[in-house]
């Protein structure tokens, strides 16, 4: 069974959502947006770990106003138990201080901690629409060394992740590749958060007509199920599988039925993540 870790957006209310519907036992990830800035994310990843989860805040590098705000953050992960953060560079046009990517964060991270801060990167299956394919490997070079693990794009495509995964190793990223997964999400939230965080071949697909498309997003919510049962069909190429919950946490009855309609199957990564992890 492939590890499992949701990720969530510190939306009002967050908090008691998670703590009413996701098992204690779940690592959450907790992102960081442009409009919420840093201090949301790390309130909800704060409240969240004081109540019992493993919580990894979102860091985006652009959106971090100076040194001694960073500095504060490690304290406060520090005391809320918190060993881990996944740091990007961020989707700010302007950076709020002196970071502009996620290196130079990952640099003083790890000085600030003496090395024990555990740090995830971003990787793109399918490229960025800001950034070439090759600075993009360029920068995971460059930042491996100070990383633990590479969290990748949401992508709707199996083969693409593998493809992707066998792609750093030939490159020389050693680190392990979390597949970023969207979960069972209405279509249409989909489409339009797609095309906001600039997922532009996987926008194109979810809007094609085909066969696959049409079987992924028969009903009214896309399925992970198919891109979840392809990944595992590679035992060893991923880490884990990285959920996109976009906040849809609702829990659904157990049972063997319910746990292979699309609907149910974010809730049962839900549960499978709190025994993997
Ligand atoms: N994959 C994810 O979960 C998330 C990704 N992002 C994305 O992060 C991107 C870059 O972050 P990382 O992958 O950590 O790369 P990075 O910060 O390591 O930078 C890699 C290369 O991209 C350039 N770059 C970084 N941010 C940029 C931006 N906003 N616009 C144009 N060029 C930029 C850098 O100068 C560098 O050459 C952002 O543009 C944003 O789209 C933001 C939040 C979450
Ligand atoms: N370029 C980029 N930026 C990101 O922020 C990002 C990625 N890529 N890739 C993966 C995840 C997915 N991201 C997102 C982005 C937006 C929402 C979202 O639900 N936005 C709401 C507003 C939420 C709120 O303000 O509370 C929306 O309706 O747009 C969720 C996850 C964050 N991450």
């Amino acid at each position: 069974m492939i590890p499992t870790r949701i990720e969530i957006i510190p939306s009002e209310g967050i908090v008691e959502q998670v703590t009413a519907l996701v098992p204690l036992s779940t690592t959450l990830t907790v992102t960081c947006l442009p409009h919420h800035g840093i201090e949301r994310t790390m309130r909800a990843a704060v409240q969240l770990s004081l109540h019992g989860y493993s919580v990894i805040p979102h860091l985006a590098a652009r959106s971090l106003p100076g040194r001694v705000e960073l500095t504060e953050i490690l304290r406060d992960c520090n005391v809320a138990g918190i060993g881990e953060v996944f740091v990007i560079g961020g989707d700010r046009k302007q950076q709020a201080g002196p970071y502009g990517s996620a290196l130079p964060v990952l640099e003083d991270i790890a000085q600030y901690t003496g090395g024990v801060m555990r740090a995830g990167v971003a990787g793109y299956p399918e490229g960025h629409p800001a950034v070439g394919a090759l600075d993009l490997v360029d920068a995971l070079l460059a930042k491996q060394h100070l990383a633990t693990h590479v969290v990748t794009q949401m992508c709707f495509s199996a083969p693409k992740i593998l493809d992707y995964a066998a792609l750093l190793r030939r490159e020389g990223v050693q680190l392990p590749v979390w597949a970023g997964v969207a979960g069972a999400v209405p279509r249409t939230k989909l489409v339009s958060l797609a095309a906001q965080i600039g997922v532009g071949s996987s926008l194109k697909f979810l809007s094609r007509k085909g066969p696959l498309a049409r079987k992924l997003l028969s009903g009214d919510r896309y399925s992970p199920q198919s891109l979840v049962t392809g990944l595992q069909s590679q035992p060893g190429s991923i880490a884990g599988i990285h959920l996109y919950s976009f906040n849809n946490l609702d829990a659904v009855p157990d049972g063997p039925d319910q746990a292979l309609t699309p609907a149910a199957l974010q809730p049962a990564l839900i549960r499978r993540a709190t025994r993997d992890n």
